[in-house]
């Protein structure tokens, strides 16, 4: 048997909102999962469930009230805050459902940004933008500004920005929110594609049920726990959604 590599472990992970003294609220009551290298993982769960919170934790934007995440086996809660600045922009790359994109910065310099905030020369950055460019289709639209370009089309430049510097997991938060029926497709169908073929270790916080089939594991949280999971197991996409759908719908 072949050794899986741990990309994420969550630990015993709890959050609780409010200061001792106050109302206080629990929206995480210990999660405990783990991802590995090369899995495309999503987490669903209803609004309120603790999926921000969850995700907030996992990209060391804040910090467990007790427990750990460790990712590429380090334990971000031992680090101060300069060391987590930097090993954010390393490790981890985000696509957050509203875009985040600089809209003063054309989409070439919005791409480039994680290896600009790296120092690394501009000489070498190029290369490095064309390449994911090339790859996401958006290679006609670099010299463009974000509100010149379509949902969809920011979406890819998101993307891209997200993966330039090859971070150890791509973490997206509700990716296809903002994107109309047909662009949400394109981008999961990407984004399945680059989990397949070029081993994106991948984790998505969604509570659409289409959105979650492309994944090959999906995570349910409830309250503030994991309960179930589903495999996909080679399942083709169309059979998993009706198997999900069939889970949510004799889930109480
Ligand atoms: N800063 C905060 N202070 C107090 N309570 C909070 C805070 N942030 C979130 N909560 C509470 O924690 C619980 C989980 O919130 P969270 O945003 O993680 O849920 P969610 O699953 O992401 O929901 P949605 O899908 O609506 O974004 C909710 O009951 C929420 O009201």
């Amino acid at each position: 048997m072949t050794e899986m590599t741990e990309i994420l472990r969550v630990d015993q992970a709890t959050k609780t909102y409010g200061k001792r003294g106050e109302k206080q609220y629990q929206a995480l009551k210990g999660i405990n999962f783990a991802v590995v290298a090369g899995e495309f993982v999503a987490i669903m769960g209803a609004s309120g469930s603790g999926k921000t919170t969850l995700l907030n934790i996992l990209s060391t934007l804040d910090k467990p009230t007790t427990g750990h995440v460790f990712i590429n086996h380090e334990d971000n809660s031992t680090l101060n805050a300069n060391q987590l600045a930097d090993f954010r922009s390393r490790q981890i790359g985000f696509i957050f459902q509203d875009f985040n994109l600089l809209e003063n910065l054309t989409n070439r310099e919005n791409i480039a940004l994680p290896l600009t905030l790296q120092g690394m020369a501009s000489n070498r950055i190029d290369p490095l933008v064309d390449k994911i460019a090339t790859r996401l289709g958006i290679e006609a639209i670099l010299a463009k500004y974000p509100v010149e370009v379509s949902g969809g089309q920011k979406q890819r430049v998101a993307a891209a920005r997200a993966l330039v510097h090859e971070p150890a997991i791509l973490l997206a938060d509700e990716p296809t929110g903002a994107l109309d029926s047909r662009s949400a497709r394109e981008l999961l169908d990407t984004m399945a594609d680059l989990n397949q073929h070029d081993g994106i270790t991948t984790l998505m916080v969604t509570h659409d049920p289409f959105a979650a089939s492309f994944a090959s594991r999906i995570l349910f949280i409830k309250d503030g726990k994991i309960g179930t999971q589903l495999l996909k197991d080679g399942l083709p996409r169309q059979q998993f959604y009706h198997l999900l759908i069939d889970h949510l719908g004799t889930a109480e």
